[in-house]
């Protein structure tokens, strides 16, 4: 199978990730959550995470030039005043890398210089030459401050498309989300969503040796029987635009509002039918955010576009060149997606143009 060496590495590195996170998430303290300049929360999760992603793919991948682009990087640990912070991140990080006993491998326990400059190697800023990692190291950070959805997210763009992915998500049950909202805490939960390009998506639980299986997006044809998933975050979508989407389709559930590429990972086993995102004006999308996702949906029979209908390009940088919005759905759904999307959003820019 192509790309065979980078997936056991990208599996095992956003597995590690993951356990790192669910760790901080059991004891979140306040301390540990932070604001970036943006007023984006960030915590000791995101930079922990982010520095095993980077060590791991180093390490199992040394014949390779390596190329990161990632969400975060070290200039708020490297402020006076951060040096408890850092210290703590680099504990949780060998303590993580020890249960894998890949500190020994990693040149024996890191220092907070070392965890500064594994943060770091995911500076790079992509692009449509060459290969380059791109990494979440936790997509949806306010859900996992809330003790919901979130994921490690790692894929891999070689000249400019997405070859590989893989989605952590460490809270999702194992079986469908759909109607589930409230099920009981003694679920089991944690899948990982993996998929490489020509070869189908693949789910199984996170931290377990049970076979993996293959999943497929949903099959329904009846836009009536299909369910929406959308950001959970009113700030991260827009609620109206969909709603008046769903209203027109005949869509009859309501919302399914998770968080982060859990979403992705979701619609890849059918929990739900169609994908709706819609930023506010003004918001620029980031590959780190739609990458994996997209070619763990892509890969399961799903097709993700912008809001014209037109493929995501992730050979443009850090940035997707869009400002209309990200939808997904199966083939069957998706024209009849593409004339709803189109006529809410008309009837939308009608209404505000006459106001
Ligand atoms: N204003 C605005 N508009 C649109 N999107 C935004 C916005 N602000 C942030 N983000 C990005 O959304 C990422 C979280 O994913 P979701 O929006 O799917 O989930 S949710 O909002 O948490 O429900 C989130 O990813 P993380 O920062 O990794 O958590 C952000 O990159
Ligand atoms: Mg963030
Ligand atoms: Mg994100
Ligand atoms: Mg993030």
């Amino acid at each position: 199978m192509a790309y065979e060496k980078e997936l056991d590495a990208a599996k095992k590195a956003a597995s590690l990730a993951a356990r790192l996170c669910q760790k901080v998430q059991k004891a979140l303290l306040q301390s540990d959550v932070q604001s970036k300049s943006d007023k984006s929360p960030v915590t000791v999760a995101d930079y922990g995470s982010q520095a095993v992603v980077s060590l791991v793919l180093e390490r199992e991948l040394t014949s390779e030039p390596f190329s990161l682009v990632a969400e975060e990087d070290s200039a708020d640990l490297r402020k006076d005043g951060s040096e408890d912070i850092l210290q703590r991140i680099t504990k949780l990080v060998n303590d993580t890398l020890a249960t894998e006993d890949l500190t020994k491998a990693i040149d024996s326990t890191l220092t907070t210089d070392d965890l500064l400059r594994a943060t770091d190697c995911g500076t790079s800023e992509g692009g449509p030459n060459g290969r380059h990692w791109v990494l979440d190291p936790i997509d949806g950070t306010k859900g996992f401050l809330r003790g919901d959805q979130y994921a490690v997210a790692l894929g891999l763009l070689e000249e400019g498309k997405v070859v590989l992915g893989v989605l952590a998500c460490p809270n999702l049950p194992l079986t469908s989300i759909a109607g589930n909202k409230n099920s009981s805490s003694s679920e089991e939960t944690g899948c990982l969503f993996y998929a490489t390009i020509g070869s189908g998506t693949y789910m199984q639980p996170l931290d377990s040796k049970s076979d993996p299986v293959k999943v497929h997006v949903s099959s329904v044809e009846n836009p009536e029987e299909a369910s929406f998933f959308e950001s959970f975050e009113g700030a991260h979508s827009l609620h109206d635009l969909s709603s008046s989407i769903a209203s027109k389709l005949g869509v009859k559930a309501p919302p399914v509002r998770i968080d982060s590429q859990a979403k992705y990972g979701a619609l890849s086993r059918g929990d739900g039918a169609i994908y709706l995102r819609f930023p506010h004006k003004g918001y620029r999308e980031k590959i780190w955010d739609h990458v994996a996702g997209a070619i763990v949906v892509t890969e399961a029979g799903g097709i993700v576009t912008d809001a014209g209908g037109k493929p995501l390009d992730f050979s443009k940088g850090k940035y997707l060149d869009l400002d209309t919005g990200i939808i997904v759905a199966n083939e069957k759904l998706m024209p009849l997606l593409l004339k709803a999307v189109r006529d809410s959003i008309a009837e939308q820019e009608k209404a505000s143009s006459s106001l």
